[in-house]
């Protein structure tokens, strides 16, 4: 079942474009990543599910309803981390979370108990004194504390130290293995390869790519490095399927797309002192992908 179904969306500002025309859905207990290079329309895209702005047309379901007439009912089963928390400096942590813990029909008491110890946060201290990563533990606890279905994450490791990062994506995890979904947006290919089932590539507006990382990474491209025996002409590898065709150091590299044996056998022709045949990382599978699209 889609939790989340976006349908033909298109959000202006005016005459600039927020969003045009994106489709795409989110299935029940996934970890989806949405990403895109800052402009994109991430921000835009949550915040019209969340009923914060309006869709210019087209639109979108969340459970099944429609985000434009039954928004108070889907709320009370989204957390939403927004990328920025702003908040009353002079109340302390826990009144706060009470505050927001008050929209919901459940004592969430225990819960921001369990959250802060987990992510090691004084529920005492005055929101003024906290420091920025400390601010975003707030927001986290905020977002979790009435145990939603859905979960909405824009860009939320922002902020946060590596450990902190870390102990963020556990806290994700045994989230989702407990059923809930999560929507994760995130300009960080990294932090998107380590979490995410499938991801959504925005850009300039436009779903470019909807993919399973493993499909993504595995469709793509492999990067080779051959180190010949001698001296060798880089045209060897001059193929279909090549790009990105460099020397670096003593050896040849190249992303190749293409039936992996028609390379090992232009392989086989030379003489090689090594070679090295490797997943290429998100990163080099975006930019090439980002560069062929521009
Ligand atoms: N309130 C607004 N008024 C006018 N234009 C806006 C507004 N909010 C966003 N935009 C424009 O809409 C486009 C998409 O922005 P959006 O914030 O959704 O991107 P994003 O992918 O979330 O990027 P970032 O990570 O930088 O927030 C950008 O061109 C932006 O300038």
């Amino acid at each position: 079942m889609s939790v989340i179904k976006i349908d033909r969306l298109t959000k202006m500002y005016g005459k600039s474009r927020g969003v045009s025309d994106i489709s795409f859905e989110v299935e029940e207990g996934e970890i989806f990543g949405f990403i895109g290079p800052n402009g994109a329309g991430k921000s835009t895209t949550i915040r019209t599910l969340l009923g914060l702005i309006h869709p210019t047309s087209g639109g979108a379901t969340i459970f099944g309803k429609d985000i434009t007439t039954a928004g108070p009912e889907i709320a009370e089963d989204i957390g939403y981390l927004p990328s920025e928390v702003f908040y009353y400096d002079n109340m302390k942590v826990i009144d706060l979370l009470n505050y927001s813990a008050s929209f919901y029909k459940k004592d969430c008491s225990q819960r921001i108990k369990e959250l802060a110890e987990l992510l090691d946060l004084d529920l005492k201290r005055k929101i003024e004194d906290l420091s920025l990563g400390n601010k975003k533990k707030v927001g986290i606890i905020q977002g979790l504390l009435h145990e939603p279905k859905l979960l909405i994450l824009d860009e939320p490791t922002s902020g946060l130290d590596p450990l902190m990062q870390q102990k963020f994506f556990n806290l994700l995890r045994q989230e989702n293995e407990k059923g809930v979904t999560i929507l994760f947006s995130s300009h960080i290919l990294s932090e998107v390869q380590r979490l995410c089932d499938r991801v959504a590539i925005i850009k300039d507006g436009e779903i470019v790519q909807v993919e399973r990382i493993s499909v993504l990474k595995e469709k793509n491209h492999k990067s080779f490095k051959i180190e010949p025996k001698g001296e060798l002409d880089l045209e060897t590898f001059n193929l279909p399927g090549v790009t990105d065709l460099k020397w670096e150091h003593h050896a040849i590299r190249f992303l190749y797309q293409g039936d992996i044996n028609t390379m090992m056998k232009k392989i086989a022709q030379v003489e090689i002192a090594n070679v090295w045949i490797e997943e290429p990382d998100l990163e080099e599978i975006f930019m090439h992908y980002y560069e062929k699209e521009a």
